[in-house]
């Protein structure tokens, strides 16, 4: 896509999440994203809930836990929910069938679970996110740390190379207390079937790949948007 002007990417991703909220009605349960595109609907929301809407939210990170109860959001237990009305969620790349590699924050596995909870799934995205093909990002994976060498060796076996991600000279812990696994396979010709091989990985919690969990995606470019569903 070329050289990308952050304030035009950051404008895109506001605009994508505004055109999202349309979707949210009064008495919704709405499932919040992570990430610097979930962040402006959240805000988004949460301005209007100040303004009299009337919903409940699950959080899919700490982060969005804490910013959402900053604008009075009221947020539930997600182990006590068993349907979501609406999601808005970010992704690090997409396709126009719709496959979604998330994880670049962290937050892969609790958004998983909001997303398959959802009805309705929506991803946000400025432009520099749509792909032809998958893979360019490197697919983070979420592992319990004592089976860390052993997921290691079965990402080897499936021609993936791994990172162990590090922020600050750190290992990075997710909030479920974990490892992420970057893992480099090449562009990826059937995200399906990796999908499928990386989840019978025993200590793999979760896989950054969204197969088929994703209603449509809301992509901003200059200042208008086009939808994939
Ligand atoms: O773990 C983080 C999430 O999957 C994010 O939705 C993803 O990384 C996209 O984030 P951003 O909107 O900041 O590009």
């Amino acid at each position: 896509m070329g050289t990308i002007d952050k304030t035009q990417q950051d404008a895109e991703k506001r605009v994508a999440a505004l055109e999202a909220i349309r979707f949210i009605k009064d008495g919704d349960v709405v499932g919040l994203g992570t990430g610097s595109t979930a962040k402006y609907a959240i805000e988004e929301i949460g301005k209007r809930v100040q303004n009299g809407l009337t919903i409940t939210a699950a959080a899919s990170s700490k982060k969005t836990d804490e910013l959402a109860r900053s604008y009075g959001i009221e947020i539930l237990d997600l182990q006590t929910l068993s349907s979501i009305d609406v999601s808005i969620d970010g992704a690090d790349e997409f396709t126009e069938s719709l496959n979604l590699i998330k994880g670049g924050g962290g937050a892969l596995f609790r958004e998983k679970i909001i997303a398959s909870l959802s009805k309705n799934r929506i991803i946000v995205a400025d432009a520099s996110k749509k792909v032809e093909k998958l893979g360019a990002f490197k697919v983070p994976i979420e592992v319990i740390p004592l089976a860390l060498q052993y997921v290691t060796d079965q990402i080897t076996k499936l021609r993936g190379s791994s990172l162990l991600r590090q922020i600050n000279n750190e290992t990075f812990i997710t909030d479920n207390g974990n490892y992420i696994i970057d893992a480099d396979f090449g562009l990826i010709d059937y995200p399906e079937e990796l999908a499928r091989s990386l989840n019978q990985i025993d200590g793999l919690l979760a896989h950054g790949l969204f197969i088929g969990l994703t209603s449509k995606v809301i992509m901003a470019i200059n200042n208008g948007v086009v939808v994939f569903e």
